[in-house]
C-alpha cells in the first residue's frame, strides 16, 4: 500500500512536470513562427528594395495596390470570364491576379481549397497566344480538371503515364509545330524531371513564342518545410531557368512563410507578386463525433450520418487510413444501401479513372479514399 502511494505520488510529478514542458515548448513554437513571420517579412523587404533599385531606370512597373485598376485587356477579360467560363463576378483578388499575370509578371497565389485558383491561370491561359503549362501532383486532379475545362469547351489535355499514344502525338505536335488546338497542357512534375524528350519539345515551344505561362499548382509541394513535400517539385525550377520570359504562377492553399520563402526561392520567382486571400471557408465546418469501439457499429454510424444529413445523394468523400480499410469501408456502405467506391493507388488507372467518373457524373455517392490519393 505504502508502495503504492510513492509510486503515485511520482507519477503526479512527472506528469506536472510534463505538463510545464508542453507549456514552454508550445512558447517556444510560437516565439518560432513569430520569429519566421519577421524573416519572411525582412526579406521580402530586402527584396523589394534591391528590386526597386535595380528597375528604378526601366520602364515604370505597376505599383502593387493597382492590380485592380483599369488594364487595356479589361473587355476581353471580362467576356471570356461571364461567357466562356460561366462566372458573373470575381471573388476576392482574382481579378488582381489575372491582371498581373497579364501584365506578364510572376505570381505566387495563396488562396483557400475552393477559393477559386484555377480561374486564375486558365482564363489569362486562354486570353494569352500560345500554350500554358500547367505542373499538378495528382492524376486525380489533372483528370477533374481537364474534364472540367472540355466541358466549356477549352482545348486542354494532359500528357501523363496515362495518356495514350495517340493523344500524346497529338499534344508533341502541338508543341513542337504549333499543329492542333491545344490552350491547356497539364501535366505532373515527374515529366519535367524525368521525359528529356518532353522537355525539348517544350523547349522547341518556347523558342518559336508559343509557351505563354507556367502554372504550379499546389506549390507547396516544392518545400521540404511544408506537409506534402514531393521530391519531384524540387526539379521544378528548371522552368524558369529554361523560360525565363515566360511568366509563371505558383498557387498553393497553405503556405506558411517559411514555405513560402523556401518555394519563391526554388521556383526561382524573387520578383513574383505575392497574393494572399483569407483562409476562412465560411461554407465549412467541422463536427466530431465519438467513435465507438466497435468496428461494425463505426460503420453504422457513417452510414446512418450519410442517408440522414445528405438525402439528396449530395456527394462527398470519407477518408480512412489504409487502402484495405478503403475497400472494406466501401462495401460495409455499399452493403448499407449507400453507393460507395473506394479509390487508391494500388487500383489501375483505367478502374480509378472509371470511379472518378462515376462520382463526378453523380452516379455514386461517395468516394473512400486516403489523403492525398495514395
Ligand atoms: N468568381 C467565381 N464565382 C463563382 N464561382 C467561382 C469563381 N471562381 C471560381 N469559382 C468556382 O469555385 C469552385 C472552386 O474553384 P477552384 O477549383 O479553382 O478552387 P481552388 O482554389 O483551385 O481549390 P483547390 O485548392 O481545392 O484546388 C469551382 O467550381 C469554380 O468554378
Amino acid at each position: 500500500m505504502e508502495e503504492e502511494e510513492i509510486i503515485e505520488e511520482e507519477l503526479l510529478l512527472v506528469e506536472s512536470q510534463l505538463n510545464g514542458l508542453q507549456d514552454k515548448i508550445k512558447t517556444l513554437l510560437d516565439q518560432q513562427e513569430e520569429l519566421y513571420e519577421r524573416q519572411a517579412q525582412l526579406k521580402a523587404l530586402l527584396e523589394i528594395s534591391k528590386t526597386s533599385r535595380d528597375t528604378s531606370n526601366s520602364a515604370p512597373s505597376v505599383p502593387l495596390e493597382d492590380w485592380s485598376g483599369k488594364f487595356s485587356w479589361d473587355s476581353q477579360v471580362d467576356d471570356t470570364r461571364f461567357n466562356v467560363f460561366g462566372i458573373s463576378s470575381y471573388r476576392s483578388n482574382q481579378r488582381e491576379i489575372i491582371n498581373s499575370i497579364m501584365s506578364g509578371k510572376d505570381v505566387l497565389v495563396i488562396m483557400a481549397a475552393g477559393g477559386g485558383k484555377s480561374l486564375c491561370y486558365q482564363l489569362p491561359a486562354v486570353l494569352r497566344d500560345g500554350i500554358t503549362l500547367v505542373v499538378s501532383p495528382l492524376l486525380s486532379l489533372i483528370q477533374d480538371q481537364v474534364m472540367g475545362l472540355a466541358a466549356l469547351g477549352i482545348p486542354a489535355h494532359m500528357l501523363t503515364s496515362t495518356t495514350n499514344k495517340e493523344i500524346e502525338k497529338f499534344i508533341y505536335k502541338a508543341l513542337e509545330k504549333g499543329e492542333g488546338e491545344l490552350k491547356i497542357l497539364y501535366v505532373t512534375p515527374e515529366k519535367i524531371s524525368k521525359s528529356k524528350r518532353f522537355m525539348s519539345k517544350l523547349e522547341k515551344c518556347h523558342h518559336a513564342g508559343r509557351l505563354s505561362l507556367v502554372a504550379i499548382d499546389e506549390a507547396h509541394c516544392c518545400s521540404q518545410w511544408g506537409h506534402d513535400f514531393r521530391p519531384d517539385y524540387k526539379n521544378l525550377g528548371i522552368l524558369k531557368i529554361q523560360f525565363p520570359s515566360v511568366p509563371m504562377i505558383a498557387l498553393t492553399a497553405t503556405a506558411t512563410s517559411k514555405v513560402q520563402m523556401d518555394l519563391i526561392e526554388m521556383l526561382h520567382i524573387p520578383r513574383s507578386v505575392k497574393f494572399v486571400s483569407t483562409v476562412n471557408r465560411p461554407n465549412l465546418f467541422y463536427r466530431v463525433y465519438e467513435k465507438s469501439s466497435v468496428g461494425k457499429v463505426v460503420i453504422d454510424e457513417i452510414a446512418n450520418f450519410i442517408s440522414e444529413s445528405y438525402p439528396n445523394n449530395e456527394s462527398g468523400i470519407v477518408y480512412c487510413f489504409s487502402r484495405k480499410e478503403c475497400e472494406q469501408v466501401a462495401k460495409e456502405l455499399r452493403g448499407r444501401g449507400i453507393s460507395a467506391d473506394y479509390y487508391h493507388a494500388d487500383m489501375d488507372v483505367v478502374a480509378r479513372e472509371k470511379v472518378h467518373m462515376r462520382w463526378s457524373k453523380s452516379k455514386s455517392q461517395v468516394i473512400v479514399g486516403r489523403n492525398g490519393n495514395q
